[in-house]
């Protein structure tokens, strides 16, 4: 499990180890972490051109002291300071005694002749992206020859959220002290961060360093507090773990049912890539609910279809309901009786479109919504534009207004609990995902996931983990259609066990 930290809980964890640390001792380990990445980058530190673009803050001084180390190494170091009298005094100091210069704010041409650009403008204390001043900069490091690596996250990226207001920095590699900042993991900041880099400075949040410790939300830190991650990203291991596997004994109804109401008339074709998806998932069989059970028949035979409404259909222990649904009577009929059943329910497109907000909150068994952000900023009554900018604040937003679990797709799809705690962000997916059924298989293969047992939480992160590494599989470089990410769930679930 990968997890990231809050600004406020990365700076309350940085206060205890300052006061056990001689002066300046915390931002000496961060500028030695961030120097060996700077010169593996460079792979030749003797004779390369470093540039620092310094900000006002404590991230400037960061670069300056690694700046002084290359410098040492026969690095020719130079800085441009964005505030000069507010530089680093200490930093500043210790460069210029490592034989580095400074040059002015203006002088882009030195950013981009550098081999090797550090951004060291505004770390967690920035605010509100990139300023005018340095906009400048961060287009010329990006055009220039060099390697840029951004210390702690691209400045201009917001550190808690991953929203861009404006231009950030676009780094090659970041090197981030301590712990993940949630905008490392969020796109759009994600985008900006390039390969990063983890250096451990010491610092204890409260939860120890294994896996199995870190899968315990609300360890207490020092002070007696818990501490909780903001995000989790689960890796391999983790969904291996989740992944439901029949025993010698299981029979299809042990391995539980999941029930598909989908599809009309009008799209039949939606059905038969969430029976797809669900064939796929874990659940022992599917049973379909609907007006386009010969289109699934004729694709999946091993489907158990009915033509009545899902309380007639029999048992299951979980319903995935929407996708090609319509907005008709007879949607509004499935979407009733899936909602007033006692197990677990994934609502997807149409479903969302015609969602009753009590209805959901007023269930008694678990509800998994599964909104891209154009759904998302009609059930919270925003636009997507504000969605796509503050991912995380929506996704919790409408997981506490839905009293349900919310999985918001994307470039980087999260997953909120209505408890709150760590959100889950996935980042297996790939461009090439966004085609059109895509999301109808997610909804079938999640939904199997939670009849199969899995928790809404679980479901949804560990099923956007597998859809996300089948289109990486199908696709292998080339566009692909909604069902060639279906067939190729088996192939992701393989490498994810690592058979
Ligand atoms: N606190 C610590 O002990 C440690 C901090 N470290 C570094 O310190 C950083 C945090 O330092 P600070 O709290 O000084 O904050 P930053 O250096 O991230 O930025 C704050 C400074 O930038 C200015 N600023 C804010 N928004 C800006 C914007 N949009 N454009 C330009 N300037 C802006 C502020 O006026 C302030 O002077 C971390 O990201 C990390 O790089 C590391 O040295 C590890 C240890
Ligand atoms: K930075």
């Amino acid at each position: 499990m990968r997890t990231a930290y809050s600004v406020e809980t990365v700076r309350a964890a940085e206060r205890r180890l300052m006061e056990a640390l001689p002066d300046g001792g915390l931002m000496r380990r961060a500028a030695a972490g961030l120097a060996v990445v700077c010169g593996e980058a460079l792979g030749r530190v003797y004779g390369a051109r470093v540039v620092l673009l310094v900000g006002s803050g404590d991230n400037g001084g960061d670069a300056l002291h690694a700046g002084a180390r290359l410098a040492r190494r026969g690095a020719g170091v130079t800085a441009v300071l964005i505030s000069p009298e507010r530089a680093h005094a200490a930093g500043l100091a210790a460069l210029i005694a490592a034989g580095g210069r400074t040059a002015d704010v203006s002088d882009t041409e030195v950013v981009r002749r550098a081999d090797l650009v550090v951004d060291g403008i505004t770390g967690i204390g920035g605010r509100g992206g990139l300023r005018p001043e340095a906009v400048p900069l961060a287009r010329a490091a990006h055009q220039g020859r060099g390697v840029v690596v951004a210390v702690d996250l691209p400045s201009g990226v917001d550190a808690g959220s991953g929203e861009v207001a404006g231009e950030a920095v676009r780094a090659d590699v970041t090197v981030t002290f301590g712990a993940y900042k949630p905008g490392l993991l969020i796109d759009p900041g994600r985008g900006y961060a390039g390969a990063v880099r983890l250096v451990d400075i010491g610092l204890d949040l409260g939860v120890g360093p294994g896996p199995e410790k870190d899968r315990v939300p609300g360890h207490s830190d020092h002070s007696g507090q818990a501490v909780t991650a903001e995000l989790e990203a689960l890796q391999y291991a983790d969904v291996a773990a989740l992944l439901p596997l029949p025993a010698a004994e299981s029979d299809k109804y042990r391995r539980g049912v999941v029930g598909v109401a989908a599809g009309s008339a009008r799209y039949p074709g939606a059905a038969v890539l969430a029976v797809a998806g669900a064939l796929r998932g874990g659940a022992g069989a599917v049973r379909y609910s609907g007006h386009s059970a010969d289109a699934v028949i004729a694709r999946y035979p091993e489907t158990l279809v009915s033509g009545g409404r899902p309380s007639e259909a029999g048992r299951v222990q979980a319903w995935v309901v929407g996708p090609g649904l319509g907005n008709g009577t007879e949607a509004q009929e499935a979407l009733h009786d899936v909602l007033a059943s006692d197990v677990p329910v994934l609502m997807d497109a149409d479903a969302l479109h015609l969602a009753d907000r009590d209805a959901v909150r007023g269930r008694g068994a678990p509800t998994l919504l599964t909104p891209h952000a154009g759904e998302a900023a009609s059930l919270l009554g925003s636009d997507r534009a504000e969605i796509e900018r503050e991912r995380l604040a929506a996704v919790r937003e409408l997981a506490s207004r839905y009293g349900a679990t919310v999985l918001l797709k994307g470039s980087t799809t999260l997953i909120a609990a209505p408890s709150g705690g760590p959100v889950r962000v996935n980042a297996t997916g790939t461009p090439w995902l966004a085609t059109a059924g895509a999301g109808d298989v997610l909804s079938g293969l999640a939904g199997s996931l939670l009849a199969a047992g899995l928790d809404a939480l679980d479901a949804g992160s560990a099923g956007a983990y597998l859809h996300g590494l089948a289109a990486r599989h199908a696709a292998d470089g080339a566009p692909i259609g909604a069902h060639d990410v279906a067939d190729a769930i088996p192939v992701a679930w393989r490498d994810v066990r690592a058979l």
